[in-house]
């Protein structure tokens, strides 16, 4: 096989404050929520399972075993959210990336996969930013590794929204209709309701 020419990073920090345990763990249809990201990037060459801390997650450890493409890095700066994670696989990644959160059980591989070829036609200083459900969709979205020190650069000023830093840099926005695959699972009152759970 192939192998898409782009880092896929799964964000699996965190408090987990509404869910109460790490979402990233939780099972559905017999699988763990981060099994199916990782599922989604199936065809990349390299997959990092961006953490807050990875002591606190033994799952993770456990699901990196599964393939060699897979490794695990910590936030260099904690306590500061996804753009954090972000910041830190962009410094440790081999090549631009497509990020999603551990906590979307139905992402698909097409979508990721679609995110990646955007990133390839389109001019490189454009991060691929996915438009889903009426809004813009930063934790499933394609970030050029370009972006690195000015990311940092907004972390040092505790400027930590994604939807700042993406407007304020170029970017073009790739459209989903389905607004499944990016539904994500927050409180435990919508986790008991998934079907086959
Ligand atoms: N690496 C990393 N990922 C994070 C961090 N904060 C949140 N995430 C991930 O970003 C995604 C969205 O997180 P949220 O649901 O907004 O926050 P959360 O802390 O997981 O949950 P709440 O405490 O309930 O808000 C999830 O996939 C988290 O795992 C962080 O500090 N570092």
């Amino acid at each position: 096989m192939d192998f898409i020419k782009k880092t896929g990073v799964i964000l699996c920090g965190g408090k987990s404050r509404r869910m109460g345990i790490d979402k990233g763990s939780l099972i559905i249809k017999n699988k763990m929520f981060i099994s199916y990201a990782i599922d989604a990037f199936e065809r990349f060459e390299e997959i990092i399972l961006a953490t807050d801390r990875i002591e606190r997650h033994d799952y993770l450890e456990i699901v990196s075993k599964e393939k060699e493409r897979i490794k695990i890095i910590e936030d260099i700066y904690p306590e500061k959210g996804p753009i954090s994670g972000i910041y830190t696989a962009m410094k440790s990644a081999k090549y631009d990336i497509v990020v999603i959160a551990c906590d979307m059980p139905f992402i698909s591989r097409n979508l990721t996969e679609n995110i990646a070829g955007r990133l390839d036609e389109c001019d490189e200083k454009y991060n691929v930013i996915l438009f889903s459900d009426k809004r813009i969709q930063p934790l499933c979205s394609g970030y050029r590794k370009i972006y690195k020190d000015e990311i940092n650069r907004c972390i040092m000023e505790n400027k930590l929204s994604l939807v700042d830093f993406i407007k304020n840099n170029k970017y073009i926005l790739f459209e989903e209709t389905n607004k499944t695959y990016v539904k994500n699972i927050n409180y435990p009152e919508e986790y008991r309701k998934l079907d086959g759970r």
